[in-house]
């Protein structure tokens, strides 16, 4: 009888696996990662830590934040996957957290509330990104920063800024995380359009905030015909979905679910081109060269040090060339924002 149940228990076991991993095209190669999650208590910390968990692509996860991070840990490292948790909370314990990591994903901060713009989180969220990104400069300055928390627009060039003045910073490392968009754009799409949502991709470029986010549904796969009104309503949707997001939840925060899926969609994909896997590629918010911003979010191959190349914007309809000479001026500002902050503020 037990051993029936047994079989049947591993039966399950191993089906939710091969599912999971097949969601996630996980690949098993045998690098040992070790990724840091820093920020890890947090709305999106929990969720993301479970999926990351889960992943055979990761070997030890680091968790970190300025609370509760013990109760996290010892919740998650009675989950049967090969993946070691350790956790470490408060300031005290922050270089620490970042000892031998080769991936950190950054979701610590606050989150909005209604009528708030993700620049208003600035004043807070910049200095807890310019002290995270200090301790990696110290610790870990080989590892892949995976940043999450808002304005990405602006903490992006913070976390540049931060790696120059300790002189260990790579463009290839700094990776803003836009993934979120993308993963909307294709729901939306699909939803509108009536197809497979799991065979559905459309790019997505720019920034992360309100108009510089920049649907280029022109290059949507498969290639689906939009009315301008479709493409109206449709670039509206996906430019406002976070607020649609922080209204629904009425003061409690901002969209921690969705963040969880698409940060370890994109913390997978990072990992995957880490242990050798080629071609694999994620729209990020990156330095970029010979565009009219110092960064801006376009695909990216990633590779075995982070980005291998930018694909560039491609072929773009005059409709996405107006939406992006409307995000390349609130970018400018949002970046200059980032740089005068760590030269002219920021005191570590
Ligand atoms: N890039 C994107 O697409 C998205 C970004 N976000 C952003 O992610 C951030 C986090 O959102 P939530 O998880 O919902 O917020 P939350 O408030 O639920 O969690 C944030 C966590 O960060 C921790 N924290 C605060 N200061 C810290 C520090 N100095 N070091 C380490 N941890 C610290 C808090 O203790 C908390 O556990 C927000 O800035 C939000 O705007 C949210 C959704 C999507
Ligand atoms: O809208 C927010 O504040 C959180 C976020 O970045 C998103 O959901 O895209």
């Amino acid at each position: 009888m037990n051993s029936i149940k047994n079989h049947l228990l591993k039966t399950a076991r191993n089906k939710f696996y091969t599912n999971f991993n097949k969601k996630f095209s996980v690949s098993q190669l045998a690098n040992a990662n070790k990724v840091a999650v820093m920020g890890a208590s947090g709305g999106i910390g929990q969720p993301l830590s479970l999926l990351l968990k889960q992943s055979p692509l990761v070997d030890q996860l680091s968790l970190y934040d300025i609370q509760h991070t013990k109760g996290v840990g010892a919740d998650l490292s009675h989950i049967e996957t090969k993946c070691k948790v350790q956790s470490y909370v408060g300031q005290d314990q922050l270089l620490e957290s970042l000892e031998g990591v080769n991936v950190v994903v950054i979701p610590a901060g606050v989150p909005r509330k209604p009528g708030m713009t993700r620049d208003d989180l600035f004043n807070v969220n910049a200095t807890i990104v310019a002290d995270i990104a200090t301790a990696i400069a110290k610790v870990s300055p080989e590892a892949i920063l995976c940043i999450i928390s808002n304005p990405v627009n602006s903490t992006v060039p913070i976390a540049s800024e931060i790696m120059k003045k300790h002189g260990v910073y790579s463009s290839k490392k700094i990776l803003g995380v836009t993934t979120l968009d993308i993963v909307r754009a294709n729901t939306f799409v699909a939803e509108l359009k009536g197809l497979d949502v799991t065979k559905t991709s459309v790019p997505v470029v720019g920034g992360h905030s309100g108009n510089t986010i920049v649907p280029l549904l022109s290059q949507a796969s498969p290639t689906v015909q939009f009315t301008k009104e479709e493409l109206d309503s449709l670039t509206k949707r996906i430019q406002n979905a976070g607020t649609e997001v922080v209204e629904a939840k009425a003061g409690a925060g901002s969209a921690t679910l969705s963040m969880a899926f698409a940060g370890a969609r994109f913390t997978f994909s990072v990992l995957e081109a880490l242990n050798g896997k080629q071609g694999v590629v994620e729209c990020a918010y990156v330095a970029a060269e010979g565009l009219e911003t110092s960064y801006f979010a376009t695909p990216i191959l990633f590779g075995k040090h982070g980005v291998e190349k930018s694909l560039g914007i491609g072929k773009i309809t005059d409709y996405e060339q107006q939406l992006i000479q409307t995000a390349v001026k609130e970018l400018k500002g949002n970046i200059e924002k980032g740089i005068k902050f760590v030269n002219e503020v920021y005191k570590s």
